[in-house]
């Protein structure tokens, strides 16, 4: 039976569970949930994802929520279709380890509270609060610091093979020169590195809403 993910065309997270199922050539219905109406925390949705929160996806039955577990669950179950995204051998499976784990504590952790603050706060009529958005964008830019010197060395984050700790920075990572955090295009290896990976098929496909995929 086909895939179902659940979620919103625009959430950055859905879009990241989006882009790994496209990158795995996996077609999947998608199913809008109406955040506006809090479709999202009814008991039935929380049956899904407790957290009341978007995306989760539903194979046939068995649901996974949180958009890098259900990429890794993709990766893992259509192992040998698409693109390899996380690497077999023991080394290069460190090193894409070690990258996957500095993008959810060092690049996400300051990523999506600034987007939260400077860019959903304004657009829902919310206040900033400029001084966590600037510690956010203080600690944003000692990270990217950090890539730009990686970056300079090999072409993406766990060597010269994209992984998926590489597509992983693509939603929240697209979102922030529009809340005004333009750490790319101003440390050369980091502006060719995000030029490379907002130009992938799989992104360019849901980058603007993630629809049903029929393969
Ligand atoms: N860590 C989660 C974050 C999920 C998340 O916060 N999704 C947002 C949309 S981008 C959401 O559902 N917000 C509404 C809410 O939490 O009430 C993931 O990666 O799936």
């Amino acid at each position: 039976m086909i895939l179902k993910l659940y979620g919103i065309a625009l959430s950055p997270n859905v879009q990241r569970a989006a882009m790994v199922l496209r990158e795995k050539k996996v077609p999947f219905e998608f199913h809008s949930v109406d955040l506006s109406k809090g479709e999202h925390k009814s008991p039935e949705y929380k049956e899904k994802n407790p957290f009341g929160s978007v995306p989760y996806l539903d194979d046939n039955g068995f649901v996974i929520f949180e958009s890098r577990a259900i990429a890794r669950y993709v990766e893992d179950k259509f192992s040998g279709q698409g693109r390899d995204l996380i690497p077999k051998d023991p080394k290069k499976r460190a090193l894409f380890e070690q990258a996957a784990a500095y993008e959810h504590s060092r690049f996400d952790r300051h990523a999506t509270p600034f987007i939260h603050e400077k860019f959903w706060k304004p657009f829902i009529g919310q206040t900033t609060d400029e001084h966590l958005a600037k510690y956010n964008l203080e600690r944003l830019e000692q990270t990217a610091d950090v890539y730009e010197v990686i970056l300079s060395k090999q072409k993406y984050l766990a060597g010269d093979e994209i992984t998926l700790a590489d597509l992983l920075h693509l939603p929240y990572g697209t979102y922030l020169p529009t809340a005004g955090a333009d750490i790319f295009s101003t440390r050369p290896n980091l502006a060719r590195w995000f030029k490379d990976l907002s130009e992938q098929p799989s992104w360019l496909a849901v980058k603007d809403g993630v629809a049903t995929f029929t393969g």
